[in-house]
């Protein structure tokens, strides 16, 4: 009998151990603050925020000198393990310490991206498991795509233009079965296939993703004008939940 989708519990691997080069910053980018607290603060309340989600495995830089010093280092719901030299392998580290016997789904967020939606969350869980298959929230794109290349000027010019229909920015959380995540993974690094996000490796291992329309705002913190746009995300998520608790309250 299929288990009820309130029986479930998920463990959330979260790689927060790269260095943010593409930000520019005096540190690593998830350490950043908006209004106050972390982008990594921020990313963690919201997975924990959701009632299916029990804990968070933190994959965080061997030299990481921030973690030690902040609020979500006294948590109990959250586990610390060391990064890897890439996101890939950070994950691999946050998978292998998940008894997958308990916790037969992973979800695998990233620090850079504090917006997501809970609802979203909500349907990528539902729609995964009741189709008993792995996915990932994603965004169709919008505009139109190019394809460029580089003269030997090094100056950039249209190749081709990009069909559009079906072409999709991956996003995360994506959720998986945690064996077969492990597996498909460890396979494609022994491959030396360059993995950049959970769905890559399975497609590789020949296994299907799910594609979960999400919304545009769960941005991935990346560039410094990523950190005022995340704020305004949060900003308006934040007076949004205030009005939908007042009407709760009111009604
Ligand atoms: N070796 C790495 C590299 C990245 N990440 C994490 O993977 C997520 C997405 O990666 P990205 O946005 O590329 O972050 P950085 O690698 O820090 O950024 P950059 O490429 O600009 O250095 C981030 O939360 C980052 O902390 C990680 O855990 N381990
Ligand atoms: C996993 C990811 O968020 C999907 O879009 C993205 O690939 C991670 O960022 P990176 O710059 O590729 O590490």
């Amino acid at each position: 009998m299929a288990q009820k989708l309130s029986e479930h519990s998920f463990i959330v691997v979260v790689p927060a151990a790269g260095v943010g080069k593409r930000m520019k910053a005096n540190c690593p980018k998830q350490y950043l603050t908006i209004n106050g607290k972390s982008i990594l603060a921020h990313t963690v309340d919201r997975l924990l925020s959701h009632p299916l989600i029990e804990k968070v495995i933190l994959s965080l830089g061997e030299d990481d000198q921030y973690f030690a010093e902040s609020e979500l280092a006294q948590r109990d719901d959250i586990i610390r393990v060391d990064g890897g030299k890439e996101r890939v392998d950070s994950v691999l580290n946050g998978l292998r310490a998940i008894n997958a016997g308990e916790h037969p789904w992973v979800l695998v967020h990233d620090a850079a991206r504090p917006c997501v939606q809970l609802s979203d969350i909500d349907r990528l869980i539902s729609q995964c498991i009741e189709n008993d298959s792995g996915g990932l929230l994603a965004t169709p794109v919008r505009d139109t795509m190019k394809r460029g290349k580089k003269d030997n000027k090094n100056i950039s010019t249209v190749d081709s233009t990009v069909e559009r229909e079906q072409l999709w920015h991956a996003l995360t959380p994506q959720l998986y079965k945690t064996e077969q995540l492990v597996n498909a993974i460890e396979s494609a690094l022994a491959k030396k296939i360059a993995i950049t996000d959970e769905s890559s490796a399975i497609e590789q291992a020949g296994l299907m993703s799910l594609l979960i329309s999400a919304s545009h705002e769960n941005i991935k913190i990346t560039h410094p004008d990523d950190l005022v746009l995340a704020e305004f995300i949060l900003n308006k998520q934040k007076s949004q939940t205030m009005i939908t608790q007042q009407y709760k309250e009111q009604s």
